[in-house]
């Protein structure tokens, strides 16, 4: 698991280390030498560099990380945002051993090969005005490629906001952990590429302060991959119910379908009202079609059928029919995924939705885009906060977990839990795409993933499938893509091949 620690609990883990033997001069000596040889190594060109520190610790890996680089054979200035004197701690311990002059922080930058940023990281407490400010912009139009060391200056670490104004950086290098700051947007565009290094601090450490954010990586969610065996059958495999729309509405629950079939649910059905079973009966090859006109029926064929996870919601339309529909389901044993109109047919009644989640135990996703999101959940969260926060708290609210879409989808859970994903191309914006992924997430519920690592999978292998597509991609293609990507998902099944002979 790869663990995303805000900057309040990274301080938390600088100081456990230094409590435990590791003196902050030491941490940041690795630091600033770690920006060094980044440097070296992708802007090996580089003959001037100018080295911006601010009046914190960051400033302080940036006079040694200076010193690394002039030893090097660089051409070395350093601005300094406060006067020797005026540093404190480690980072006027790492100021005295730059024995060159500190010239006064200014705009006045001329056109060096490489800007190093390190006025601000951790430690941004207030929104960037004045005089950094004005730096700030200057070093974005000097046209000198940017490193940032921890955060580009400005950008809030836990929630990646822009603080008044930010550096725009080529590349970001971090210490330990990167911090959800480096994952949401804005923040993770300004970072540029991103480097992580280690500066000796042990995992027990970071482990100590119990992160519940992560990055969203195989390593988060692959231990509870469903298992595949020769003794199984389809049933076995799961079912996936998909409700689907009217005679005119069918194609995003047929893209959910397909998703569903393609992670592995051994039976998928499509849960339709009569109008439109002639369109769809044509339209299906493996899949079933069974008609459900009212949440009556809908409740029956899950029992019956033995449904074991539901999608409702893309195409259904918005109004009294979806909301009673999605109500009867809920009532059902079956796990349960909610997109599109299944959300907005509760806006302005989200209280409605919310008590039948809170008192339902079984496994439920909501997967919102942004304008989702805020319909449903008008009025009931706090005004501010990142899409991190809003998250979590939607999470807790509904007592399910909250997929929250975009460039940088979240997904909480109830208990807090929290995992930020970076791997979604752009081109994914397309329609239907978010159908296909309501498809992915029931084919792993109904395999018994639990629904904090289903929805975090899914997420993951919808950004990988549109990856590895490429542009172009429209969202009909994602299933196909998913077979190359799950097969590093099975686990080795027993295999003895009785036909081999050695
Ligand atoms: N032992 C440690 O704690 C380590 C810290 N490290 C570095 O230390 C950094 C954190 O250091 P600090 O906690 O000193 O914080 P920073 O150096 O990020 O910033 C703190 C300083 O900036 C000022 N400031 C905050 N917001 C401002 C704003 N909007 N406008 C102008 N000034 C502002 C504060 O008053 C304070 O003087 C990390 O980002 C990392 O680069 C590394 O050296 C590794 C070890
Ligand atoms: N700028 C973007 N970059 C990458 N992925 C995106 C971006 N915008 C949206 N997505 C993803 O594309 C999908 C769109 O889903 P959704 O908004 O539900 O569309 P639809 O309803 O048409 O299927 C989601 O998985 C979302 O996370
Ligand atoms: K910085």
């Amino acid at each position: 698991m790869i663990e995303l620690l805000t900057p309040t609990e990274m301080q938390r883990v600088d100081r456990l280390a230094i409590a435990d033997g590791s003196p902050g001069i030491a941490l940041m000596e690795r630091a600033g030498a770690q920006v060094a040889e980044a440097i070296l190594r992708h802007f090996a060109g580089a003959r001037d560099v100018l080295v911006l520190c601010g009046s914190g610790n960051n400033g302080g890996d940036g006079f040694i990380a200076a010193r690394h680089l002039a030893e090097a054979g660089m051409h070395v200035r350093v601005m300094s945002a406060v006067a020797r004197e005026a540093l404190a701690g480690d980072a006027a311990l790492a100021a005295q051993a730059w024995s060159a002059p500190l010239e006064r922080l200014s705009t006045d930058h001329g056109r060096p090969d490489l800007i190093v940023d390190a006025l601000l990281g951790a430690g941004l407490r207030r929104d960037v005005a004045g005089p950094l400010a004005a730096v700030i912009d200057a070093v974005n139009t000097s046209g000198s490629p940017v490193v940032a060391v921890d955060l580009p200056s400005g950008i809030d670490g836990a929630t990646g906001a822009i603080r008044g104004c930010a550096i725009q950086a080529r590349q970001t290098v971090t210490f330990v952990r990167c911090k959800p700051g480096h994952f949401l947007l804005p923040g993770r565009e300004l970072c540029g590429e991103r480097l992580l290094f280690d500066i000796g601090i042990s995992d027990a450490t970071v482990d100590e302060i119990g992160a519940g954010t992560f990055a969203n990586r195989p390593t988060l969610w692959q231990a509870h991959w469903p298992a595949i065996a020769h003794d199984r059958h389809k049933y076995d495999r799961g079912h996936v119910g998909v409700v689907t729309g009217g005679a005119t509405a069918t194609g995003a629950a047929r893209l959910a379908i397909r998703g569903a079939f393609r992670t592995g649910a051994g039976l998928v059905t499509a849960l339709a009202p009569a109008e439109a079973a002639f369109v769809l009966a044509p339209a299906l090859e493996g899949p079933m079609l069974r008609i459900a006109d009212t949440a009556d029926d809908l409740q029956k064929l899950v029992a019956e059928r033995k449904i074991s996870a539901v999608v409702i919601g893309p195409g259904t339309g918005v109004g009294e029919g979806t909301r009673k529909n999605v109500l009867g389901i809920l009532a059902t044993d079956a796990a349960v995924v909610l997109d599109a109109d299944a959300l907005t047919s509760f806006e302005g009644e989200a209280s409605l939705l919310l008590a039948a989640l809170r008192q339902r135990p079984r496994p439920t996703v909501l997967t919102p885009h942004a304008g989702e999101f805020h319909r449903l959940f008008r009025g009931l969260l706090p005004d501010a906060g990142s899409k991190l926060d809003l998250c979590r708290h939607a999470a807790r609210q509904a007592n399910a977990v909250v997929l929250f879409k975009g460039a940088d989808s979240v997904v909480a859970a109830p208990d807090g839990r929290a995992s930020i994903a970076d791997n979604a191309p752009p081109w994914l914006a397309t329609a239907g795409a978010g159908d296909v992924l309501t498809g992915i997430i029931a084919g792993l519920l109904a395999q018994g993933m639990p629904a904090f690592e289903a929805a975090s999978a899914a997420v993951w292998i919808h950004g990988k499938a549109a990856a590895d597509f490429g542009p172009g991609l429209i969202a009909e293609d994602l299933p196909d893509q998913l077979p190359s990507i799950l097969r590093s998902f099975v686990r080795p099944w027993r295999d003895d091949d009785p036909l081999r002979v050695d």
